[in-house]
């Protein structure tokens, strides 16, 4: 694993970004991602795409029910196959802005992996610390192989539930990690003890609503505690090497019907493509075909 970031973005990349980042800011910002573990970009999206996104996970928050467990948040509400709910998803999936982080480090035949938006309503604790690429099991610490963007829908702030980033914890080996994240995190509904919450290296994501935060998958982060009056809530599209198992089955969560729809790339990010030479053919033939 290479400690330092050194490989250049294509130029292709450059361009994608320029509306938000410099060259040179670009760089910086791959630079903390791949060195540190994470970069916020400020202001991407208008108040407009904003509130649209909104307003459409609210009406589907309305009719679901709150989180099973600590690690969902029972004080929190996630929507999953978010593409399958409303294709304007798609837009920010695809952003060219995370696009290009994400096939930086994947390469171009990266894949989604999850996509769920996470409203943590007041009076909602830590999330357990955690990586959002343990479920591929390949010990710490590894080269990249998620990338996890991380949109603010509101402005999130250290009251709220800002998420939380261990900055350099994708170098600790065994003794750091053991313990932190437990499978009864998965089914405990209970709030988690001090030991399990405490860290003090922490940095919050403070963002103003429209930001992104880029992460690379195996920073150990979480879900800050809302000690607000109000709903913090985020989009957190997640993407992983093209040779890795997405966490959601994406090809079953948005049905073929609605997937044909969709922009090109979007359904490349879903499945619809190859990873060189010809992982992921359906029947000997490329897989977007299905679709024809
Ligand atoms: O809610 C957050 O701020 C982070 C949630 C998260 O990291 C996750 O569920 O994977
Ligand atoms: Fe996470």
């Amino acid at each position: 694993m290479t400690a330092i970031h050194h490989a250049t973005p294509s130029s292709e990349h450059v361009q994608a970004v320029s509306p938000w980042l410099t060259q040179e800011a670009f760089l910086t910002a791959l630079r903390d991602v791949h060195d540190c573990g994470y970069a916020v970009i400020k202001n991407v999206m208008n108040e407009s795409e904003v509130e649209a996104y909104r307003k459409v996970l609210h009406a589907h928050m309305d009719q679901s029910p709150t989180g099973r467990n600590v690690f969902e948040g029972t004080r929190s509400h996630r929507l999953y196959a978010l593409l399958a709910k409303s294709p304007m998803f798609a837009d920010m999936i695809q952003h060219p802005l995370a696009m290009a982080f994400a096939e930086h480090f994947l390469g171009s035949s990266c894949l989604l992996s999850a996509c769920l938006s996470i409203n943590l309503h007041p009076g909602e604790t830590e999330q357990p610390w955690h990586t959002d690429d343990s479920h591929i099991s390949i010990p710490q610490p590894h080269d990249i192989f998620g990338i996890s963007a991380f949109w603010a829908l509101d402005d999130t702030d250290e009251h709220n539930g800002a998420t939380e980033i261990l900055p350099f914890s994708h170098r600790w080996t065994g003794s750091e990690i053991e313990g932190r994240l437990n499978d009864a995190h998965f089914s405990q509904r209970d709030d988690l003890d001090a030991k399990a919450t405490q860290n003090s290296a922490a940095v919050k994501a403070q963002m103003p609503a429209g930001s992104v935060m880029i992460m690379r998958g195996d920073t150990w982060h979480r879900g800050g505690a809302n000690h607000s009056e109000q709903d913090r809530m985020i989009v957190t599209p997640q993407y992983c090497a093209g040779w890795a198992r997405p966490l959601e089955t994406m090809l079953l969560a948005v049905p073929p019907e609605k997937a044909a729809n969709f922009p090109k790339r979007t359904q490349e990010l879903l499945g619809y493509s190859i990873h060189t030479p010809f992982m992921g053919y359906v029947d000997g033939m490329h897989p977007s075909r299905v679709l024809q």
